[in-house]
């Protein structure tokens, strides 16, 4: 089934503690703007993008929402403790017409180098799936702890992915899984787990691993030197850079 334009809900109502910035790193400087810009200048110059809801801290005044970025349609709703409950308050926040069947792509603020052309296969390949995420190989053995230090397990090599965002659902079993999660007091990282325990088995749809997520000052420093490298031949417009 393919889908022409999805809504996207962006989460941008942490507090950064492990960035340890004045303020949530959200609004830190970026190459000379607030991170948060690049992500959303990003996702509203993506073709399969209908509109984006961005999710802020009850009372942030760190970064003042526009109603359009461009041509993309713009809405905020205010978020919640925790990253779970601040998706399912953008997701209730979407516009009447994006029903409980349309598809909604969930991406971090915090994930200013996502690539449009990976967003674009996810919505093509995600969908026809009935749900996915953008994932990255890991090239590092896993191990999997036993809770204290020592190894229960070696996850192979073939199973080693690192999840990323987007990650693209319907509306509906979203909200109905993170409900169901949020009752049961379980703690969701990220929207595919809360599928996962709901029974799905959602696509994984390879992405450029230069979609990191700014979580410490390093992660800042490589987005920089990512975002530089994505620039036209110096005439300062997005270049089709390949991100490798
Ligand atoms: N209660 C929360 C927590 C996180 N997020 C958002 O979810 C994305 C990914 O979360 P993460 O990197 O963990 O951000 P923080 O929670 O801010 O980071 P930390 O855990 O270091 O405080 C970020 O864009 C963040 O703003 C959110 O909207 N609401
Ligand atoms: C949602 C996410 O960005 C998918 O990769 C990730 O799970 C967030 O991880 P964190 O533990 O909140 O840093």
């Amino acid at each position: 089934m393919a889908i022409e334009r999805s809504w996207c809900v962006v989460p941008a109502a942490g507090r950064g503690a492990r960035f340890g910035a004045d303020r949530p790193k959200q609004y830190v400087a970026l190459a000379g703007r607030p991170l948060i810009e690049w992500t959303l200048d990003r996702l509203a110059a993506t073709p399969c993008i209908a509109g984006i809801v961005v999710v802020l801290a009850a009372g942030d005044t760190g970064w003042r929402a526009r109603e359009r970025i461009g041509d993309t349609p713009l809405l905020t709703a205010t978020g919640a403790g925790e990253r779970s409950g601040s998706v399912l308050a953008g997701l209730r926040a979407l516009p009447r017409e994006v029903g409980d069947d349309a598809f909604v792509l969930v991406h971090d603020a915090a994930r200013p180098c996502v690539r449009s052309d990976d967003i674009a296969r996810l919505v093509e390949h995600g969908a026809a799936a009935g749900g996915g995420l953008l994932a990255a190989p890991v090239r590092d053995t896993l191990k999997r702890a036993d809770g204290e230090t020592r190894v229960a397990a070696t996850e192979p090599r073939e199973a080693r992915w690192r999840a990323l965002t987007p990650q693209l659902f319907r509306r509906g079993e979203l909200v109905a899984a993170l409900e169901r999660a949020q009752a049961e007091g379980i703690t969701i990282t990220d929207e595919s787990m809360a599928m996962e325990r709901a029974g799905h088995r959602p696509l994984l749809v390879e992405g450029a691993e230069s979609n990191i997520k700014v979580t410490t000052p390093a992660d800042l420093a490589l987005a920089e030197y990512l975002l530089s490298r994505e620039w036209g031949m110096g005439n300062g417009e997005w270049g089709m850079g390949n991100g490798e």
